[in-house]
């Protein structure tokens, strides 16, 4: 035996007896790039002609029918042509590939075959996306990153209404950014992870120039332990309507800035001049929504509503923006609740209980986004489908925030919390009116 054949020996003996143990735990990507890349490249690129002739990737250019001798005569067309692919492209937990289309194929079919490839190449999942006309990704993941929680990260610098809330599936950071997308819907069953994404969510802003604001209809129950950081919190119908009705106020007041300073947006407006951003999160949307009966409490929770979608409509531009969140988004909660729904770009979809609560909170942007939302499972904790109306849907996980974590944030920065003219004046009126009966 050379030397050269003895150290490859040696090589593949440390790695089966420890090495590669090693190397697995410690350093994944690597392992992944060693051992199980190459074995996906041979699998991609033997299986491609046949994975695209079962699942209708693949064209045929000679006819199905031809003519013989003056009869037409009709058979199996001789050569499918699957499209060309590109070389696989290592990612650190899969490979991703690029799919050129033949003139007429649509990326409709490759969607619906993602789960024949991911099971023909062995993987956990293929995403496909078509970034350009006439281009097809297939991102496919060897195994589910987000099968563990993550901790959050010490500290996240990001720009101003930029939140670090979790990691995405396809190993890029979950950003919630309120400037790209204003308004965002939050949707999960008890237990699946929303309170969570909030606290993570409000712990990220928490350090920002920002106001948050809270209507927590259970009596302030989950919005109460970061009450040190909220300009406003309103715990009964009666409190968020009068929150409500004060920062219609303020957006007509941050219009009229607008106006004087030629902006289109308050952040053309001089920064000196420039109104604070205002984060209103609403947590369990029904105890907004639904009532008794009473004529009275119908009355409140419609003038909620319309003050809520006021503020979705024009808030965005002012530097307003809402996070509703709740188990359910249906039209037993009134009307405006679709209404409302339709002007929240960005949603996230936790665990739910029924099918109907994934397809209506993702539904009109992407289906495969509802459908993928129905199969997360109760041990996935924190794993969400988030898409938003700019395109597109992944699935990611919240960052784990505990109780503590968020409250010790809340206190910490408690100093800048902003005061905004009209909101403790309308909650004490209501206290008093409340205390006076
Ligand atoms: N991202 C996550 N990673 C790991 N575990 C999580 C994550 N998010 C939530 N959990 C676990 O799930 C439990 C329930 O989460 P959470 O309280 O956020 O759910 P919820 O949807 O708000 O429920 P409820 O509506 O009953 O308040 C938490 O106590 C936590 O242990």
């Amino acid at each position: 035996m050379g030397p050269i054949a003895l150290v490859l020996v040696l090589i593949v003996l440390a790695w089966r007896w420890r090495l590669g143990r090693i190397v697995r735990e410690r350093r994944p990507a690597w392992y992944w790039y060693l051992t199980g890349y190459p074995v996906a490249v041979v699998r991609v690129l033997a299986s491609w002609r046949k994975v695209a002739q079962l699942n209708d990737l693949s064209v045929t250019h000679k006819p199905t029918r031809a003519v013989l001798g003056g009869l037409a005569v009709k058979g199996e067309a001789l050569r499918p042509i699957a499209p060309r692919i590109s070389f696989p492209r290592p990612m650190p937990n899969g490979l991703s590939v690029v799919v050129q289309l033949h003139p007429g194929q649509t990326p409709v079919p490759f969607l619906v075959a993602a789960d024949a490839l991911a099971h023909a190449w062995r993987m956990f999942a293929v995403r496909v996306t078509s970034p350009e006309r006439g281009v097809v990704h297939l991102v496919a993941t060897a195994a589910d990153p987000l099968a563990a929680p993550g901790a959050a990260p010490g500290s996240s610098p990001l720009s101003l209404l930029a939140a670090l809330v979790g990691l995405l599936e396809n190993g890029r950071a979950w950003v919630m950014d309120f400037r790209r997308v204003a308004h965002w819907l939050i949707v999960g069953a008890t237990r699946s992870g929303k309170s969570t994404l909030l606290a993570r969510l409000i712990t990220e802003l928490a350090p920002q120039p920002v106001a948050l604001i809270g209507i927590d209809c259970k009596g302030g129950m989950e919005l109460g332990i970061f009450a040190p950081r909220l300009s406003a919190l309103a715990t009964n119908r009666r409190e968020a309507l009068a929150v409500l009705s004060a920062l219609v106020v303020d957006m007509q007041d941050r219009m009229r800035t607008c106006r004087f300073a030629g902006a289109r947006s308050i952040w053309d407006v001089p920064e000196e001049q420039r109104p604070i951003p205002v984060v209103l999160i609403v947590d369990e949307i029904a105890e907004l929504f639904l009532t008794s009966g009473s004529k009275e409490e119908k009355a409140e929770a419609e003038q909620c509503s319309t003050y809520l979608l006021r503020i979705a409509q024009l808030g965005a531009a002012l530097g307003l923006h809402l996070v509703i969140a709740g188990q359910r988004v249906g039209s037993d909660l009134g009307p405006g609740i679709t209404a409302l729904r339709a002007q929240l770009g960005g949603r996230v979809c936790h665990r739910v209980n029924d099918p109907g609560t994934a397809e209506m909170t993702l539904g009109d942007i992407n289906k495969d986004a509802a459908i993928v939302a129905q199969s997360i499972t109760p041990d996935e904790q924190g794993v969400a489908v988030t898409a938003s109306d700019e395109g597109g849907w992944v699935r990611g996980r919240s960052h784990l925030t505990t109780v503590a974590d968020a409250q010790q944030a809340a206190a910490r920065y408690a100093g800048m919390t902003p005061h905004l003219p009209g909101l403790p004046r309308a909650l004490e009126a209501i206290d008093g009116e409340e205390g006076a009966e």
